[in-house]
């Protein structure tokens, strides 16, 4: 069986520039500039970037970027009361905080504050909780990212047997949520499911969100399957240099999944294309547009 890969990279600059399009639509029938703010503490290296990304792919969609750097030993106090402008900012209409936080800093206390109308990485309770029932609400980009490439390229999803490798509150979860929506017969496998590779077997839909380096194997995957590898694990390479992997090995899913999304050029690119959609919804949402 021949193996096709999912182009991430090539569907996620697509999925920016109808944002693109949308966003100057939307200045010039209600003059409205959609505005994230994203904020950064610490220095983490691969944070940095993503941060750079995100600001540089925001302004290219014609929004307004609002980027907040802040020392790695900034108080919990200090990010929270930052929090609390953005939300009282009429100018931006996402919020993100960049993760991991500094060990001084309660994510899910940071997170809690923002304002779950602003909430565009999806992580508030209010949100999940939204997505839980089947409300409207502002979805984690990742697990979002993965079901447009999903539907994408299969179509309908309904009846079709999802299995998610991972139970994160931002993407595990989420996937497995908007998987139920999409009428998959769904289950959540991790590290204590008992025979995890024969489980991973059942799936026409495997998703791999574990953050392990090519745990899963090929022979984990029913032939013809449909991988999403949501991992992005650095792994030392012999001249000393690093290389990125997934948390599927991809050179034994060859010739067994019918598709299967690389690392990189898969889901990660997807993460910053449905952050902007995010942050078009939620200013839409915001000022009454449908
Ligand atoms: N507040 C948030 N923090 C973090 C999130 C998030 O969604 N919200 N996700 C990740 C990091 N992330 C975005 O923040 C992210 C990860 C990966 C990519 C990406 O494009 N990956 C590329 C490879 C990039 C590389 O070379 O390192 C790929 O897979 O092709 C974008 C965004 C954790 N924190």
């Amino acid at each position: 069986m021949e193996t096709k890969p999912i182009d991430g990279k090539a569907f996620a600059a697509g999925l920016r520039a109808r944002i693109a399009e949308e966003v100057s639509a939307l200045r010039a029938s209600a003059g409205l500039t959609p505005g994230l703010a994203v904020v950064l503490v610490g220095e983490d290296p691969a944070s940095q970037v993503y941060v750079r990304n995100k600001a540089a792919q925001t302004a290219e969609a014609g929004m307004a970027s609002f980027e907040h750097k802040l020392a790695a030993d900034t108080p919990e106090a200090d990010v929270l009361a930052l929090v609390a402008k953005l939300n009282a900012d009429p100018a931006v209409n996402g919020i993100l905080v960049q993760l991991p936080l500094p060990a001084q800093i309660d994510a899910t206390k940071v997170i809690a504050a923002i304002d779950p109308a602003k909430d565009v990485d999806g992580f508030h309770v209010v949100n999940a909780g939204r997505l839980a029932v089947g409300l409207d609400a502002l979805v984690p980009c990742t697990p979002l990212g993965c079901i447009m490439l999903l539907k994408h390229h299969l179509g309908s999803l309904a009846g079709l047997k999802a299995v998610v490798v991972g139970r994160s509150n931002i993407v595990g979860k989420p996937a497995a949520q908007l998987l139920l929506k999409e009428d998959c017969t769904v289950t959540i496998a991790h590290s204590r499911t008992r025979d995890l590779p024969g489980e991973c077997r059942t799936a026409d839909i495997l998703v791999a969100a574990v953050g392990r380096p090519e745990m899963v194997r090929g022979d984990w995957i029913k032939p013809g399957a449909t991988v999403i590898d949501v991992g992005i694990n650095r792994v030392p390479k012999d001249d000393g240099k690093t290389r990125l992997v997934g948390d599927v090995a991809y050179a034994e899913a060859q010739g067994i999944a019918g598709l299967i999304t690389p690392v990189p050029g898969g889901v990660g690119p997807m993460t910053i294309a449905c952050l902007l959609q995010n942050t078009l919804t939620a200013a839409k949402r915001q000022h009454g547009i449908a």
